[in-house]
């Protein structure tokens, strides 16, 4: 699938979402153009992850329109779609089966399947391993998926991603589990990957301002289930805007020579 720099890699549209009654995500209009680098942000239990499922085809909306490249949610089949898109989410932890072999965990990425049934390809193997070696992963070839820490699960989920050929890498909470040396050796990776020509769009959902790398641009900020503010990096990073989020008096600072930046809680109001 051929996108240019304008056209939309995702777009969702009145996307509503309901359990038990209740409404988890209400009214959400949001779309990532291509080559757009974007960051989700919001309380724990605002939607992010639901948004994401949703996004994957691995919760199915209640209402609304998805659309993933040119295929649009009803009319694509999902096993199809998510070969476009490259997932890192804890969703897919409790997915997996404890047994599976980590090597199978990743081969599998390459057509979006769960735990691989049948023969290896030897050719994904090679790719696979290559791809294990680089994520400072080599030692875990053996292993299975149950006996993983969290960091390694989530490295192996991103070497996972990596089998796929994809428009748009979503990662949810990539950092989660890992020590801060590991954290800050994935986002080194991370943002010299947004910058190679070609890049896929990505979108991190994240509870951390400091893993917002300068390449992210755009920001989607989430509070109970509804968009509370979209846009810019510099206007949506703001002390009223994660204020109002999270229920507190913040100060958001910038480091203006790295690019990254930090949230000082003054007060908590809630
Ligand atoms: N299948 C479901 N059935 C019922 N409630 C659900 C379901 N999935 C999610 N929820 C609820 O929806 C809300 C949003 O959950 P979600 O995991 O999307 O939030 P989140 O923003 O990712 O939170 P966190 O930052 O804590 O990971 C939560 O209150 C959760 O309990």
């Amino acid at each position: 699938m051929l996108l240019n720099e304008m056209s939309d890699v995702l777009r969702v549209s009145g996307l509503r979402y309901v359990r038990d009654d209740r409404a988890i995500l209400d009214g959400i209009d949001w779309s990532v153009r291509a080559g757009e680098h974007w960051v989700v942000l919001g309380p724990n239990g605002c939607g992010k992850t639901s948004l994401i499922n949703c996004l994957t085809g691995y919760e199915m909306a209640t209402a609304g329109s998805i659309q993933v490249g040119e295929a649009q949610f009803g009319f694509a089949d999902w096993r199809e779609v998510r070969k476009h898109v490259g997932l890192v989410t804890s969703t897919l932890v409790s997915y997996l089966e404890p047994y599976e072999p980590v090597l199978d965990a990743v081969v599998s990425g390459r057509e979006a399947i769960l735990n691989l049934v049948g023969e290896r390809d030897a050719a994904l193997e090679v790719e696979a391993r290559g791809l294990l070696e680089r994520m400072g992963c080599g030692h875990l070839v053996g292993s299975r998926w149950g006996v993983l820490s969290q960091g390694e699960r989530q490295k192996i989920l991103i070497c996972r991603a990596f089998m796929a050929e994809f428009e748009v890498l979503i990662l949810d909470e990539p950092c989660a589990g890992l020590d801060p040396v590991a954290r800050e050796h994935f986002l080194g990776w991370l943002g010299e990957m947004a910058e190679r020509e070609g890049a896929p769009s990505l979108v991190i959902v994240t509870h951390h301002v400091e893993e917002i790398l300068p390449c992210f641009s755009k920001v989607l900020l989430l509070k109970e289930g509804k968009v509370l503010a979209m846009g810019g990096k510099s206007e949506v990073l703001r002390d009223e805007w994660l204020g109002e989020a999270y229920g507190a008096r913040v100060e958001v600072g910038v480091d203006e020579i790295a690019g990254r930046y930090g949230l000082r809680i003054l007060e908590v109001l809630r």
